[in-house]
């Protein structure tokens, strides 16, 4: 009997127990043993998320610990505590934990592998990624030695569905929002993944697996979609441009670096038309040029098909581990280009910027509310600046386009 302890029974761990239950028979099949969720800890009673589930469900630490010996916990409540030392307790014990919790994965991750390792067991954390698209363990399992010298992609289901709704369906920001909500697609605070903390988590945790080490925080920039004005984005539209936060860690010759960023994407780049709550992942590497990976990136049944599997995987993988090398090809620059949104107040100071750090205007758009400037890449910009990934040369241009008279610089 394989005895599954469940923390926490929301969206996730909900769609876990559901998963378990619907699958037993192919389970049994590969693992040659019955699955049996022995207990469920939840925080709160009243919510009665579990009440009609046939199985133990307790608020106390103490009595979940209690009640059975478990060969498995999934761990879906969020956060770094306490998950973090109920987590802890439980490697310990060398019995093994499946999460979907990113931010505890990206801030104490490194410590949670050793406590694993030197108790002989795994911390499994597929679904903490792009919920539903096994990225993990294809990078565990499967590109195990493949150098990888850039990752890239949307990482966040909650924006990218929120962005898809307001703009091709002039939806307002607050009612997609809750949708999201509604949806399961949000984290328990919706700022995570508005302001880009969700996507940060999770290219941190990328970037390990690409590059080999847990990267520093520091190295990792990170910008919202909560700056981004609707001008912005009409602007960007007219000129064929996409608007997508984009998630992104590469090897610099300063060591591994990373960004989450909103950014305009050239229709021509594979992730421009990744819509909805669909994430979209992009490897660059020295054999495989570029792989793409695209599915649904949160929502209950995905994140847990990513628990379960994950599960399955690690006990039917022994040691599953990447090891690294770093990669021939140069870092190309990704992105060289950036787009700088200038209101009608600031456009002599702009002027005065372009002129005195000698960057290039490419071409420039005007919108009642102000200006869309594309301008070499820069970082001195004092304006909402964003970068543009993709071909510029190549974008549908509107005959409307205004282009300003910079030949007086
Ligand atoms: N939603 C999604 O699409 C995805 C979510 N994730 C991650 O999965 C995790 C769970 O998310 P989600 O299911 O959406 O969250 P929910 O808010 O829907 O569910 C959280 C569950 O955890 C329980 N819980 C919270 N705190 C505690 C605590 N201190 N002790 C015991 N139980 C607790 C809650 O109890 P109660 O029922 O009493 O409130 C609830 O059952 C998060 O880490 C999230 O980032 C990852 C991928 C996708
Ligand atoms: N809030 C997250 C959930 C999955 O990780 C998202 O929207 O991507």
């Amino acid at each position: 009997m394989i005895r599954v302890g469940l923390i926490g029974f929301g969206t996730v761990g909900g769609g876990v127990y559901e998963r378990l239950l619907h699958t037993k028979k192919q389970i049994k099949q590969l693992l040659k043993n019955e699955i049996e969720i022995s207990a469920i800890l939840v925080k709160d009673r009243q919510k009665r998320r579990a009440e009609n589930v046939d199985t133990f469900v307790t608020t106390s630490w103490d009595e979940f610990c209690e009640r059975a010996e478990f060969d498995v916990i999934f761990e879906a409540i969020g956060g770094i505590e306490p998950a973090f030392t109920y987590t802890a307790r439980w490697l310990e014990k060398g019995v093994p934990v499946i999460s979907a919790n990113k931010k505890l994965v990206a801030e104490r991750g490194e410590i949670l592998e050793h406590l694993a390792v030197d108790h002989c067991t795994y911390y499994g954390y597929e679904a903490a990624v792009a919920g539903g698209i096994p990225i993990i363990n294809s990078l565990k399992g499967n590109l195990t030695t493949t150098p990888i010298t850039r990752v890239s992609g949307i990482l966040n289901g909650t924006t990218n569905y929120m962005l898809t709704e307001m703009i091709e369906n002039h939806r307002s920001f607050t009612e997609v929002l809750l949708e999201a909500q509604e949806l399961g697609y949000a984290e328990a605070d919706p700022t995570d993944d508005i302001e880009g903390f969700d996507a940060w988590y999770k290219i941190r945790i990328l970037s390990r697996l690409c590059f080999g080490t847990w990267p520093s925080v520091t190295s990792f920039f990170r910008k919202g979609v909560a700056n981004i004005e609707d001008w912005h984005v009409e602007v960007g539209e007219r000129l064929g441009f996409k608007v997508k936060l984009i998630a992104e860690a590469w090897r610099s010759d300063l060591g591994v670096k990373g960004r989450v960023t909103p950014a305009f994407l050239s229709p021509t780049e594979p992730l421009a038309n990744v819509r909805g709550v669909t994430n979209g992942i992009s490897l660059e590497g020295d054999f495989v040029d570029q792989l793409l990976f695209l599915g649904p990136g949160a929502g209950k049944e995905a994140t847990a098909n990513s628990m379960v599997e994950d599960f399955i995987f690690h006990e039917r993988t022994t040691n599953a581990i990447r090891v690294t090398k770093e990669g021939k090809r140069e870092q190309a620059e990704s992105c060289i280009h950036s787009f700088v949104f200038i209101n009608h107040a600031d456009r002599n100071r702009a002027l005065e910027w372009v002129k005195q750090e000698g960057i290039a205007v490419i071409d420039t758009y005007a919108h009642h509310e102000g200006e869309g400037w594309i301008v070499s890449s820069n970082n001195s910009s004092p304006f909402e600046t964003y970068p543009i990934y993709g071909d510029i040369s190549k974008r549908k241009r509107e005959k409307t386009i205004h282009s300003a008279q910079f030949g007086a610089f």
